[in-house]
């Protein structure tokens, strides 16, 4: 399970692939804020893509336009090859695009094992109506997310809470748990708003871990914002670096380390 740091392989052992989601010439404007200035970049298949830059630096609007909460007025998003329009929200999970959230978005007064059945949802293809006339349909549907929901709780080593209420667990389970419920959509891009906002450290090496994990062994590519740039540096293939809405860097962890403008923009700022 203990997969080394994203750095250190090599492009053909991390089965990085062709460009799975290209944003062309994004601007995201909320009256005369201008959140996102003109960026462009791509996300290619089996890769951790990291998004980055200091408070107030547009990352968080940059998240919600990839998972289609927020429409750009300027600029084009493609997916696998298609241009995409605006999208509702279950047409956002149907795509393939599962998210966790800053703060937590978890069902506190149930299971931890209920919570991460939700994940499935969209993945339900009998209606409910139908479970009634077609029961061994349904039954199949019904093992079968069971089955997944298994391997992903076995895998981020959560089956001794599994029935416990996810409101008693601390900080750093209730992350991981929404982790797991991201991945029982099998997504074909895991969104993370802040993995690691809030934790301490040795939570923050088990989330490294889990991250570099799930992407290893399932091959689940990930795009992920965070302010903390010692984190993201040793997790991600590629990072994009944001500052007051424009893009200053954008390559691999060295590339970006090594660039002046965001050695400039981080200076003297108060990270986590
Ligand atoms: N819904 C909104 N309405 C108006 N302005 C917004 C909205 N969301 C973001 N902004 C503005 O857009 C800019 C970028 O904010 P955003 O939250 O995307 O940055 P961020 O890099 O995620 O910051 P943080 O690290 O503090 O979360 C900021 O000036 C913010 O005030």
């Amino acid at each position: 399970m203990n997969a080394a740091p994203a750095a250190e392989l090599t492009t053909e052992d991390r089965r990085i692939g062709p460009v799975m989601m290209d944003l062309k010439n994004i601007t995201l404007r909320f009256g005369g804020v201008v959140a996102i200035k003109d960026i462009s970049f791509d996300i290619r298949e089996g890769e951790i893509r990291a998004i980055i830059g200091p408070n107030g630096a547009g990352k968080s609007s940059m998240l919600n336009v990839i998972s289609g909460f927020y429409v750009p007025q300027e600029g084009e998003i493609w997916f696998e090859g298609k241009k995409r329009g605006p999208m509702k929200p279950y047409e956002v999970a149907r795509l393939g695009l599962a998210r966790t959230f800053q703060n937590i978005a978890l069902f506190d007064g149930m299971s931890v094992l209920d919570n991460i059945m939700t994940g499935r949802l969209n993945r339900m293809k009998a209606p409910i109506w139908s479970q009634a006339l077609w029961w061994g349909r349904a039954e199949r549907e019904e093992d079968e997310n069971r089955e997944q929901v298994e391997k992903i709780i076995d895998f981020l080593e959560i089956q001794n809470i599994r029935k416990t209420p996810v409101g008693r667990l601390p900080y750093g389970l209730k992350k991981r748990v929404e982790l797991a419920r991201a991945l029982a959509a099998e997504p074909r891009i895991l969104l993370l708003d802040e993995p690691m906002a809030g934790m301490n450290v040795e939570e923050k090496e088990d989330m490294c871990r889990f991250i570099l994990d799930v992407n290893d062994e399932f091959g689940t590519t990930i795009a992920l914002i965070e302010h903390d740039m010692g984190v993201v540096m040793d997790l991600s293939d590629r990072v994009v670096v944001m500052d007051y809405g424009r893009k200053i860097g954008d390559g691999t962890p060295d590339e970006v380390r090594g660039n002046p403008e965001v050695i400039s923009a981080y200076l003297g700022v108060a990270h986590e």
